[in-house]
């Protein structure tokens, strides 16, 4: 059985009201949508703008209520499961966002984001709590000196650090990774990207790693699924799909991989977590 498992996921959105507040237009967003995500396995959910690839991601955590389907993770049926049990189940289910700026609290200092899972989650004390901090902004390479910080005080690449730090907060299963490095300078990119695989091999993490650039998913995901306007096009092995595609439309994607991270820049987490290193 695998970690997660996504069967004949649906969503469609209304775009139209008549003046009676009638829903008169849809979007079909997804489409009979399928997959699975095994422990430890990173699956790159790739296409272009509106192809679905974010819905995807957020109904899997049931941010977005499917219109049908079924999403079951560890054994468990996310989409039935009643809001108690499934705050418990997100501590094994977190998600990055695309642009740290939005997803972090402005008057929040990074110790506070880090830590509110905590306070939420566990009955861990105060000091407990701002070690665990402390251990994790290590880990993602920006150290605790930064635990005083606020957001407007950050760039975006060590912002993106503390969104990751955060969603480690409660030692997740899987994190659903919606664009992470596409709002950061590219400079950065390959530093997070590789401190996301990093991690994903010392925790064992398993990612859905959602991402409309093919270039960047090359250092990082196991298996690549291709969308085209709300369903699958193509399914396989990252080297595959990059070797030998079957589908026209992955091709074209391929196709326009306009500057591959070479991977001469893909640096090991051990580099980045060096406390004289600047990460941006
Ligand atoms: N809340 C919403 N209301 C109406 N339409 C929506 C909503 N969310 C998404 N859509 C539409 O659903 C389709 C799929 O959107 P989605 O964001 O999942 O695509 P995507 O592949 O992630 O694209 P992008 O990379 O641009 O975010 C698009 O046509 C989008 O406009």
């Amino acid at each position: 059985m695998s970690l997660l498992e996504v069967a004949n996921l649906s969503k469609s959105f209304s775009t139209r009201r008549d003046f009676l507040g009638r829903r008169t237009g849809w979007t079909h967003a997804v489409h009979d949508v399928s997959f699975t995500l095994d422990a430890g396995e990173c699956l790159a959910v790739v296409g272009e703008s509106g192809a679905g690839k974010s819905t995807v991601g957020r109904m899997v955590l049931r941010l977005i209520e499917p219109d049908s389907g079924t999403v079951t993770f560890d054994g468990e049926n996310v989409l039935s499961a009643k809001p108690h049990r499934l705050r418990e189940m997100r501590r094994a289910m977190q998600m990055i966002f695309q642009d740290p700026h939005s997803s972090l609290d402005p008057r929040m200092t990074v110790a506070d984001a880090v830590t509110e899972p905590l306070i939420v989650h566990t009955d861990l004390d105060r000091t407990a709590r701002q070690r665990r901090a402390g251990e994790l902004l290590d880990k993602v390479g920006i150290g605790p000196r930064y635990l005083g910080r606020y957001p407007a005080e950050l760039s975006g690449g060590q912002l993106q650090r503390v969104a990751i730090a955060r969603a480690l907060t409660l030692d997740p299963k899987m994190i659903v990774c919606d664009e992470p490095v596409a709002a950061l300078d590219v400079s950065v990119r390959a530093q997070v990207l590789n401190l996301l695989r990093d991690l994903q091999e010392e925790l064992g993490l398993a990612y859905l790693f959602v991402c409309h650039d093919l270039a960047l998913i090359e250092v990082i995901a196991d298996r690549v699924l291709v969308m085209k306007s709300g369903e699958v096009v193509e399914t396989g092995f990252t080297t595959q799909i990059y070797s030998d595609p079957e589908e026209d439309y992955t091709r074209a994607l391929l196709a326009a991989i306009p500057d591959p991270i070479p991977r001469s820049r893909v640096f090991r987490a051990s580099s980045l977590s060096s406390p004289t290193r600047s990460p941006g």
